[in-house]
């Protein structure tokens, strides 16, 4: 089980993965400006086999940064609270400022992952905020509205965003997000899942309101960045492209 250091500079591989203790602080519900290299941990070289504790008082064994992105209003912190604290901000859409986190650790396969949740905010005026926490995500989970369209064409400039800023292996997640509003519904499933295949995305739809799929969606990272820092020789290779699909669930008019 053994992990490398990997260099944090563009086109080098994906930042390693962390065993540091991040600040568990208190932290604005829904928004903030955290600073690179203050709240958020560095990006040291992980020691197997020495469990680290948090600040907020969690153990946990190694450590990954993923980040919320997409357009603003597609759902990004109401994904996040809806896994972090199984309950939906409904109400007045109160826009993300700057940029917030949330930690959670979560049991893979015996591994206490723990994944650091940067929820950016969608505004264009924050963008230049946003771009300075690419490189050092290890996974990103890119959301559109499927009640907006505009949402869902932009995900091709998302995408371009993503290939300028973030580590060229970034685990990279399409999820169309408030699959419960069937009746504004524009984007059809078929056409994420065509977008996503044109771009060697995984892709599920989710909803942060009833939760659908949510879990599912950071377990599946979870799961392949474990993987990707921790796989012995012998163990099958993780494949999140099928993990999802298999364990994806549609969403139906009345059973969401
Ligand atoms: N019906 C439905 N509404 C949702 C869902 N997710 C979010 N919303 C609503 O959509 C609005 C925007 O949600 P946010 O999570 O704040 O959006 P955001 O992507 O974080 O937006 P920014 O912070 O501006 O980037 C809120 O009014 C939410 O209640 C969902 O799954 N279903
Ligand atoms: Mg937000």
């Amino acid at each position: 089980m053994s992990r490398k250091k990997t260099s944090k500079s563009k086109g080098a591989s994906a930042p390693a993965a962390s065993t540091l203790p991040a600040a568990n602080g208190p932290h604005p519900a829904r928004s903030g400006t955290a600073r690179p290299g203050s709240d958020a941990p560095p990006n040291g070289p992980p020691q197997p086999g020495r469990p680290s504790l948090g600040s907020g008082g969690d153990f946990y064994d190694v450590a990954f940064k993923v980040m919320l992105v997409g357009d603003s209003g597609v759902g990004k912190t109401c994904l996040l609270v809806r896994f972090k604290d199984g309950a939906f901000l409904a109400g007045t859409f109160i826009s993300t400022v700057g940029i917030d986190f949330r930690n959670k650790v979560l049991d893979v396969d015996g591994v206490k992952v723990k994944l650091q949740m940067w929820d950016t905010a969608g505004q264009e005026r924050f963008r230049s905020v946003t771009h300075a926490y690419y490189r050092d995500a290890h996974a990103l989970l890119l959301l559109y509205d499927v009640t907006n369209k505009a949402s869902f064409d932009n995900i091709q400039a998302w995408l371009t965003e993503i290939h300028e800023y973030a580590q060229h292996d970034v685990a990279l997640m399409l999820l169309g997000n408030k699959v419960d509003s069937a009746h504004e519904r524009v984007v059809k499933r078929e056409d994420g899942e065509k977008l996503a295949k044109e771009y060697g995305l995984p892709f599920m739809e989710t909803s942060a309101k009833t939760g659908l799929n949510v879990d599912l969606a950071f377990t599946a990272i979870a799961k392949e960045l474990k993987q990707r820092s921790m796989k012995a020789p012998s163990e099958p290779r993780f494949r999140l492209h099928d993990y999802v699909n298999r364990k994806g669930r549609r969403a139906s008019c009345c059973h969401p």
